[in-house]
C-alpha cells in the first residue's frame, strides 16, 4: 500500500489541512493519507500547544468521513522532540510492505535542509509539496529533485497560528474549522 504521511502539529487541524489531504487523495496514486500528530516539532516551542490526545481527537473527528484519511498517534510513543527520520524508520519496520511518502507545505521544504538526516529521507522517500506563500527560499539543491513533487493546486492562505490569534482576539473563526473542531475549541475555551 502507498501511504502519504502528513506530519503536523495540527494545533488545531483546520480546513486547509483537509483540502490538502483531500487533494492528494483525489489526484495522486496514494492509497491512504495518515495524519501523523506530532507531540513536539523540534523547531517549535510548546507554549500554545494543546495536549496530544486533544489534537488527535480533533484530527480523528475531522477525518472520519473521508475513507482514505486516517489519524495516527505513532509519534506519541517515540522520543521527543520528534525527528521525522526516526518515525520513518519505526514505521518502515512496523509496516515493511508499505511505501511511505511525505506530504508537506512549501514552508517546510524551505527549512528541510535543517532537518535531521534529510538526505537519508530523500534517498528513501518521495515528498509531495503543497504550494504555500511563506518567507524564505527553497534551497537550490532541491530544484528538479526526482524525489520532490510539487503539487499544482489552489493556494490556501490559512494557518493554525492565524486561527489561534483570532480566537484569542475574540473573533469568529467558525468557517475555518471543521464543525466538530470549532464546537470542541469553543466549549473547552481553548486558545482564549
Ligand atoms: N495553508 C497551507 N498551505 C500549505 N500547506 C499547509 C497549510 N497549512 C498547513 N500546511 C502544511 O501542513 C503541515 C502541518 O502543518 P501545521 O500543523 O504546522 O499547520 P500550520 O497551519 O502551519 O500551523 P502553525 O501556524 O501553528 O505553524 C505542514 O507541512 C504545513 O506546511
Ligand atoms: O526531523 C526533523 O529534523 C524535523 C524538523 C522540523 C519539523 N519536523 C517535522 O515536521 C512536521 C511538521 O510540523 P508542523 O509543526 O509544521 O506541523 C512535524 O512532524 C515535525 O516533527 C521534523
Amino acid at each position: 500500500m502507498k501511504v502519504g504521511l502528513y506530519f503536523g502539529s495540527f494545533n488545531p487541524i483546520h480546513i486547509g489541512h483537509l483540502i490538502i489531504a483531500n487533494h492528494l487523495a483525489e489526484h495522486s496514486d496514494l492509497d491512504q493519507i495518515w495524519f501523523v500528530v506530532t507531540p513536539h516539532n523540534p523547531f517549535k516551542k510548546k507554549n500554545t500547544l494543546l495536549d496530544n490526545y486533544q489534537r488527535l481527537e480533533m484530527v480523528y473527528q475531522a477525518t472520519k468521513d473521508y475513507i482514505k484519511l486516517k489519524p495516527s498517534d505513532i509519534e506519541f510513543g517515540l522520543p521527543q522532540p520528534n525527528y521525522t527520520i526516526n518515525t520513518l524508520a519505526h514505521l518502515q519496520e512496523k509496516y515493511p510492505k508499505n511505501t511511505f511518502s511525505l506530504i508537506m507545505g512549501e514552508d517546510n521544504l524551505k527549512s528541510f535542509h535543517k532537518w535531521k538526516n534529510y538526505e537519508l529521507i530523500l534517498e528513501n522517500n518521495d515528498i509531495y509539496v503543497y504550494p504555500r506563500i511563506s518567507e524564505g527560499k527553497v534551497e537550490t539543491q532541491f530544484d528538479n529533485h526526482e524525489r520532490i513533487h510539487h503539487i499544482d493546486a489552489p493556494i490556501i492562505q490559512l494557518s493554525s497560528t492565524f486561527i489561534r490569534k483570532n480566537i484569542k482576539a475574540g473573533k469568529n473563526v467558525k468557517p475555518m474549522l471543521p464543525e466538530y473542531v470549532w464546537k470542541y475549541l469553543d466549549e473547552m475555551n481553548f486558545y482564549r
